[in-house]
């Protein structure tokens, strides 16, 4: 299904110059590379260019143009993200920018308004981001769906665990090989966690393992490291950075380990690198095994704590019918939601057995909510009764909030550290 809708217009307050809203067409992607850079303060090399170059050719990008010249931005690129029981289509919003010239006149609520127009056209019930600025996308129907946590380990002294080291030979891998050796893991990986990412090779290439480090040009090149075979295999991704006067660190940038064993044996070979003194994981889920079985706490810590990827049901119905439940339950919810009015009033969510329903209902609600609240709730990373406790959804139904919790519900907390 396409992706495009006619052109809109709109005239902005603060000026006469018409504003329209249309596709970004190829030839204006250099246009685009530079109202990035002026935006987000950064100079691109020639490679850089390149690089967003290619990616954004994988992109919707949908533009706000004033006389002629581009003056917002918004991408999405078609990404596939589980959710528990499948996966779903998912517009991924980046290189939002507007320029400074044409800031708070509503550029970007108009690219938002068009971006929902164009979901509903290509079926695409989800759109998902990682925010530059946690106040900017709640107003657009966005909840934070999934948090993670920097871990770090003061590894000048050996690691102390409470799970022997999974004894399978650990090997180093050609990253060239990683798509076809480490995807059918990844993959895997996919159906025990939502909000994770299909990859296909361009994304474990550029996105996944380039071999420049996009932030930081002092780290090493990506280096991927497997333990054991098939189907079972696990593996880190890492790189390091050396230390002149002080020990190098290693960053880790993701790890899967099916068994606290095999989780003992990736962490105990990066903390144990020679001439590094401190292990730093930047984005690991808080149920991260690692914080198990973790000897001591003081050497093993969580630094900080933050939302990850924020989630936008653009059609609840879709979104709510096209993941499985963990628990039957049959609700009817009022849902507000600004700015999609098919989202907005009150239906009746049914979940069992006999499959999923969301239907317009007449009948009074048992539970009030906002859909970014719900949004946050979705893939299980966030409780309903949490959010009743903390004022911000209405239970009009006594345990109401109980029951879509225990349907919500996930084995394992959402997570992904692609960030796009
Ligand atoms: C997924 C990503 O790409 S994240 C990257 C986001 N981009 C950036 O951070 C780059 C620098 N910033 C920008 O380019 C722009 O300021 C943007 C894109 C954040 C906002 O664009 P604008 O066209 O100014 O936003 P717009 O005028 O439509 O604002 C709509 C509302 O959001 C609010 N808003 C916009 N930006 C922010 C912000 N950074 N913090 C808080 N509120 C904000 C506005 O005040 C306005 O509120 P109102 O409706 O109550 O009046």
């Amino acid at each position: 299904m396409s992706d495009s809708a006619p052109p809109t217009a709109a005239t902005t307050p603060e000026s006469s110059s018409r504003l329209r809203i249309r596709e970004v067409p190829d030839s204006d992607l250099d246009r685009a590379i530079d109202l990035a850079s002026l935006v987000f303060l950064e100079t691109y090399d020639d490679e850089m260019r390149a690089r967003h170059r290619k990616f954004l050719l994988r992109c919707n990008r949908i533009g706000a143009y004033a006389d002629g010249r581009l003056v917002g931005l918004l991408a999405a690129v078609r990404l596939r993200v589980s959710v528990p029981g499948g996966g779903l289509p998912c517009a991924g919003l980046t290189f939002v920018c507007v320029a400074p010239t044409h800031r708070r006149r509503g550029v970007l609520s108009e690219l938002v308004a068009e971006l929902w127009r164009r979901c509903a056209v290509a079926g695409r019930p989800l759109a998902a981001l990682w925010a530059s600025e946690a106040a900017i996308y709640g107003r657009y129907g966005f909840g934070a769906a999934t948090r993670l946590c920097t871990v770090e380990i003061d590894s000048r002294r050996p690691l102390d665990l409470r799970v022997a080291p999974d004894p399978r030979p650990l090997r180093l891998l050609d990253p060239a090989e990683a798509p076809a050796v480490l995807g059918p893991r990844y993959e895997a990986s996919r159906a025990e966690r939502a909000g994770r990412l299909a990859r296909d090779g361009y994304w474990w290439r550029e996105q996944i393992l380039p071999e420049q480090d996009e932030d930081d040009d002092e780290l090493s090149p990506p280096r991927v490291v497997v333990l054991g075979d098939g189907p079972s295999l696990d593996y880190a991704v890492y790189r390091t950075r050396g230390g002149e006067d002080s020990p190098g660190v290693v960053e880790v940038y993701e790890l899967e380990a099916g068994t606290g064993r095999a989780a003992a044996a990736l962490w105990s070979y990066l903390a144990g690198i020679d001439l590094t003194g401190r292990v730093r994981a930047w984005g690991r889920p808080a149920d991260d095994p690692l914080l198990l079985i973790a000897a001591d706490r003081d050497q093993v810590r969580v630094t900080q704590e933050f939302p990850a990827l924020w989630l936008r049901l653009a059609d609840v119905g879709a979104a709510l019918t096209g993941r499985s439940w963990a628990a039957p339950v049959d609700l009817v919810l009022d849902v507000s939601d600004g700015s999609i009015p098919a989202n907005n009033g009150r239906f009746r969510l049914a979940a069992g057995p006999g499959g999923e329903s969301y239907r317009a209902s007449a009948e009074p609600a048992d539970l009030s909510l906002d859909v970014r609240d719900l949004a946050a709730c979705y893939l299980g990373g966030t409780r309903v009764g949490d959010l009743v406790r903390a004022g911000l959804v209405a239970e009009h139904t006594a345990g109401a909030a109980r029951v879509l919790d225990a349907a919500l519900y996930t084995d394992r907390l959402p997570f992904t550290s692609d960030e796009f």
